[in-house]
């Protein structure tokens, strides 16, 4: 099982981790469109989605990641990366990828909020409340009838999936958790 890391900006080395401890067979960075080839999924990580966006469009990732996603190919998006997964950005006439049925609003829990931690119930995370870190995440405000919401907080969506497709608005990766991670290798392992 091979996994990519988009890693043009943003917590890359974190996900790296998370990923080989959740027992990922091989895990590589993705920087240009061959390091796309045999890879049996791809996470997109946090950071600032207009600098990702820039610069896969510089790179000529955006079409490449999108017909991998289109053709199957499971892909964890987590904050900045749920953004760029986004079909709609809530007040954006563009979008990133454009490819998870879901409306996102941006940096959407306030000032004050604007970087947290709370205890969060997931769908599918057996065990213990998880620990969600939030750095000026976005939240999912509407969710097409594909998709399966598998965590709210303070009535708003904050992680989903959608077949292949998984998105958290948190930072997964910053916890030594990794029951996350292992639940997007399980999505791995059954469309292999
Ligand atoms: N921690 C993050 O990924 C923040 C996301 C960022 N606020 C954005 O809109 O892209």
């Amino acid at each position: 099982m091979k996994i990519g890391v988009l890693a043009l900006q943003g917590a890359v080395i974190e996900h790296i981790k998370s990923l080989q401890q959740a027992g990922a067979d091989e895990v590589v960075t993705v920087k240009r469109k061959e390091d796309l080839q045999g890879l049996d999924g791809l996470v997109l990580p946090g950071g600032e989605s207009t600098t990702i966006g820039k610069l896969m469009n510089q790179y000529d990732l955006m079409n490449p990641i999108r017909e991998m996603a289109q053709a199957g190919t499971p892909m964890f998006g987590t904050c900045a990366g749920l953004i760029l997964l986004a079909g709609r950005i809530h007040g954006q006439d563009w979008v990133h990828l454009g490819i998870m049925d879901i409306l996102v609003d941006r940096n959407s829990f306030g000032r004050q909020r604007e970087s947290f931690e709370t205890d969060l119930k997931v769908k599918g995370i057996e065990g213990e409340p998880y620990r969600a870190v939030f750095i000026r995440a976005p939240h999912i405000m509407e969710v097409g009838d594909q998709v399966e919401v598998l965590s709210t907080y303070q009535d708003r969506i904050v992680a989903a999936r959608q077949g292949h497709l998984l998105g958290a608005s948190f930072h997964p990766e910053l916890t030594d958790d990794v029951r996350l991670h292992q639940y997007f290798l399980d999505m791995v392992r059954e469309t292999r």
